[in-house]
């Protein structure tokens, strides 16, 4: 009952206050008036007299204030209004206390106007109010007005009241304004409080909860209701519990003082939640008089910082454990961030010491001082890569460094730089990878070495001369260059191998490779071309390259030992210089390789250079080879048959068959030009049986004409390539035995220069034919230098003494001299003789002289078609009869 009263007190505001009392003193003044009529008798007073309009006021107002007091709202209620409220009260006192005589104005009512007015106006109306209302009453009095007790007793009651009423307004204000203020503050922090997610609490020092927003329930799962009934405080995490008390208790014991915890809790559902707690003790407070607790739940945060931090070890790991060399840098190139193959490569034992650094302080640790000039310009060029990825936006990808600083040259690296942005896509550095490619590097390049250069000799390759002869051609741009190739071919470089086989084969390689490097100038580019093919582009004019060549040669063949054997090797060499008409490399080796054919043909171990009329011949060449590639098929080879002739008597023995090429685009083609085209060509081999064959028919005709004839042989000559064919025996058997003709009527001949190229294996295969009983002969003896010994072991049967000796002979005293040697030879080695080329009479009695048994040649006969060799045959012919 009493708190309502204080409630319903500390409501009551000065207005209020105002509205409740003025009807009471409306109705005393009116209760007055009343009795008054009823003393005076009513029935004399008129309606319109001034004393029942004063009354009418009045009741006016009482009306108004009864209104007003239970519809406050209904009615104005300001200190204008109470102004109009005032005069009108005052105006019907005074119109009645000076129409009625015995009406007195009461001194209460006058109190109470003086008390009530000041609740609503203003401190000065209202004292201006009061002071009026005291004074006016007196005045009125003392003019007999009105009849009131104005003795100075009721002017100061009346003042102290006003003055009262006035003070109390104003604690009534003061204090309905506190009241209003409080009731907001009050408010809002409901609000406030059941709107946030944070827990406010506020616990006595025995912890017990005396105040707990609603987020409590939502933080932990109970109400306050819940913890205050158990007084049971949700559980707190083993790992975290004596941390948490110990903040407890000291926040409890210090007056003042305040705490910071975070701590799991038990929800009442079972799980864990991470509460972060600031706690204040205000005890001291009487106010508060507690431990006041904001609580968060930082649950979430917990989580996302425990994502964040696994994120971030995770990040960490991967970089540190990245080979490659991984950093950002912000906008100004400073570093921020950095991997453990940074730090190591350049020496930092950490992220924090690198960060903030510019590439020039890490290079400058690395040169040590004295190095500026270096440090400046490897640091600016990658600083300046950094800043233009920065400001373009644009990645650099897959930049190739060889070395970073002087001394790491033999390192290579690979790095790649790309734009850092943020959230915003603006760029705010930049992120560098930089991965040691060296071991990759060292492949590739031993691979593209590998590529350009010759396993066995280490010598650049024919790729990579045709791409630095191409390089040439390019630079040259049709302007005549002074480049020159020497195209250097080894002469008879199978024998070697055949005779002391592919490991000394590859030693001379070696040492010849080696001689050449020694013989030339550094800058001259050699290449092993080929097997037995050494080219060397040279940069010098023809004739210069021409006497290298030349030099060359000489180097090339002094003997050298390989293994245990001594070995002489020589070399053909063609020089062609770069001409502007040149298109490709390969034209230009072309050249070279047709003048180094010409060496070859001219006889091997020598220097030709290229023209135009060897390219003439070589074109010619060319061309008839493609020619004589369909000879056979268009069936225009023949052969001819000269006698060989006894410088007995005359008769003819027997013929030495000769290859006759008669060329449907060319026309005739005498066999010095084509038989070395089908030699090079290998279109010999099947020429070669082909002759064979025809002869060995022929000769089979023949003898089963004439039996009598059984002694004429044919004699066919044999290329070296043929001799060389592996198949060549079995082939030469197959056709015996096909044509049924003896093996000792057949008879091949060997020149000695081509038996001399390849002395073992021709020695192999000449023994082997000599087992199917074939006669043999040495064709144009004395013109291959071959010695006593050599003869010795060659299983022939006949020497045949070269024509030049012979055209000679009664002539030249030499010439006589060395056919005489070469028939003591024969006869001592057991050897049929037979002199090639006589011309004449005197030449043949020369050879009868000397004690050469048989000739060949003009004088007797030149080479004939097959019926006329027939009709010879036939005729019986002795040429030695007058
Ligand atoms: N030992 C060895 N021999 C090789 C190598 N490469 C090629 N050859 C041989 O070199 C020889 C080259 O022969 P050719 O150039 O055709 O003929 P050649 O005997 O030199 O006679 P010409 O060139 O006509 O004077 C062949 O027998 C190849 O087997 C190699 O790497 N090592």
């Amino acid at each position: 009952m009493n708190s309502r009263l204080s409630r319903s007190l500390s409501k009551l505001s000065a207005v209020r206050l105002f509205h409740l009392s003025m009807p009471v003193l409306y109705a005393g003044l009116l209760l007055q008036l009343l009795q008054l009529f009823l003393q005076s008798g009513i029935s004399g007073v008129s309606w319109t007299d001034p004393s029942m309009l004063a009354a009418s006021l009045l009741f006016v107002l009482f009306l108004v204030g009864i209104t007003r007091s239970f519809r406050p709202q209904w009615i104005l209620t300001n200190s204008r209004a109470a102004v109009f409220e005032l005069l009108g009260l005052l105006t019907s006192i005074a119109v009645f206390a000076s129409t009625q005589a015995n009406f007195r104005v009461p001194l209460p009512a006058v109190i109470m106007m003086s008390a009530l007015f000041p609740l609503i106006f203003s401190a000065r109306i209202a004292l201006l109010c009061v002071l009026l209302a005291a004074s006016g009453a007196t005045l009125m009095q003392s003019r007999g007005l009105i009849s009131y007790d104005g003795s100075a007793l009721s002017v100061a009651s009346v003042l102290c009241v006003g003055l009262i009423a006035i003070l109390l307004k104003r604690a009534l204000d003061l204090h309905a304004a506190a009241v209003k203020q409080a009731r907001m503050n009050e408010r809002r922090f409901n609000a406030i409080a059941r709107a946030t997610r944070h827990v406010f609490m506020i616990a006595d020092a025995g912890y017990r909860i005396k105040y707990a927003n609603p987020a409590l329930q939502e933080v932990v799962g109970y109400t306050k209701e819940e913890i205050e009934q158990d007084n049971v405080w949700p559980a707190v995490h083993p790992d975290d519990a004596q941390a948490h008390q110990e903040k407890l208790r000291y926040l409890r014991d210090r007056p003042r003082s305040k705490i910071f915890s975070r701590h799991r809790s038990r929800h009442k559902d079972g799980h864990w939640v991470w509460l972060e707690t600031r706690g204040y003790n205000m005890l001291h407070d009487p106010a508060i008089n507690g431990l006041v607790f904001s609580v968060e739940d930082i649950t979430a945060r917990k989580d996302a910082e425990r994502k964040l931090e696994s994120e971030h070890a995770l990040l960490r790991a991967v970089l540190d454990l990245n080979p490659a060399m991984i950093y950002a840098k912000d906008t100004e190139g400073r570093f921020t961030i950095s991997n453990s193959s940074f730090h190591r490569q350049f020496g930092y034992a950490s992220e924090d010491e690198l960060r903030g650094k510019k590439v020039h302080e890490l290079i400058a640790a690395q040169l040590g001082s004295g190095q500026e000039r270096h440090v400046a310009r490897i640091g600016d060029a990658l600083h300046l890569q950094d800043i233009e990825v920065i400001q373009s936006g644009i990645p650099l990808r897959e930049i190739e460094t060889q070395g970073f600083w002087e001394g790491d040259e033999r390192r290579w690296y690979r790095s790649n730089k790309y734009p850092l942005h943020d959230a915003d896509q603006r760029i705010v550095g930049m992120i560098g990878i930089t991965r040691d490619i060296t071991e990759r590097k060292e492949y590739e390049l031993r691979l593209e070495h590998q590529a350009h250069h010759d396993f066995l000799t280490g010598l650049p390759n024919r790729r990579y001369l045709l791409k630095k002869i191409n390089e040439e051609i390019a630079r040259a741009k049709g302007i005549p260059a002074r480049t020159s190739v020497l195209f250097c071919d080894l002469d008879f470089f199978k024998s070697v191998n055949d005779t002391h086989g592919h490991e000394v084969g590859d030693k001379c390689l070696v040492e010849l490779t080696h001689r050449i490097r020694m013989a030339l100038p550094e800058v001259d580019f050699v290449c092993r071309y080929g097997g037995d093919e050494f080219v060397i582009l040279t940069h010098v004019p023809l004739p210069d390259a021409t006497v290298k060549a030349q030099q060359l040669i000489q180097v090339l063949s002094q003997p050298m030992i390989a293994g245990d054997v001594i070995v002489k090797i020589q070399a053909s060499i063609g020089v062609a210089q770069l001409r502007p008409t040149h298109k490709s490399a390969s034209e230009l080796i072309h050249d070279a390789d047709a003048a180094m054919y010409q060496a070859k043909e001219r006889g091997r171990s020598r220097v030709e250079t290229f023209s135009l009329t060897l390219q003439h011949n070589a074109t010619k060449r060319a061309q008839m080879d493609v020619a004589l590639r369909f000879a056979l098929d268009r069936d225009e080879l023949s052969l001819c048959y000269q006698p060989k002739v006894s410088l007995i008597d005359g008769s003819v023995l027997g013929f030495e068959l000769l290859l006759r090429w008669r060329s449907e685009e060319y026309g005739d083609i005498p066999p010095s030009e084509f038989i070395p085209i089908a030699e090079s060509s290998g279109i010999i081999i099947p020429i070669g049986l082909w002759v064979l064959e025809q002869a060995c028919w022929q000769l089979n005709r023949w003898q089963s004409e004439a039996g009598d004839r059984n002694h004429l042989t044919v004699a066919v000559n044999v290329s070296m390539r043929q001799l060389m064919q592996p198949s060549f025996l079995s082939d030469v058997a197959e056709i015996l035995a096909r044509t049924g003709i003896a093996a000792s009527s057949l008879e091949l001949e060997v020149t000695e220069t081509s038996a001399m190229a390849n002395p073992a294996q021709t020695a192999e295969t000449m023994a082997a034919l000599k087992t199917l009983g074939i006669r043999l002969a040495l064709d144009d003896f004395g013109t291959g230098y071959s010695s006593l010994a050599y003869l010795q072991s060659l299983p022939i049967d006949v020497l045949k003494i070269d024509k030049t000796f012979v055209s000679h002979l009664g002539k030249q005293q030499n010439d006589d001299a060395i056919v005489r040697l070469i028939i003591a030879l024969a006869k001592t080695l057991h050897l049929e003789i037979v002199a090639e080329g006589v011309e004449n009479k005197a030449q043949m009695h020369e050879l009868q002289k000397l004690g050469c048994l048989i000739g060949q040649g003009h004088y007797f006969s030149p080479p004939m078609k097959q019926h006329e060799a027939e009709k010879l045959l036939r005729a019986n012919r002795q040429f030695l009869q007058a």
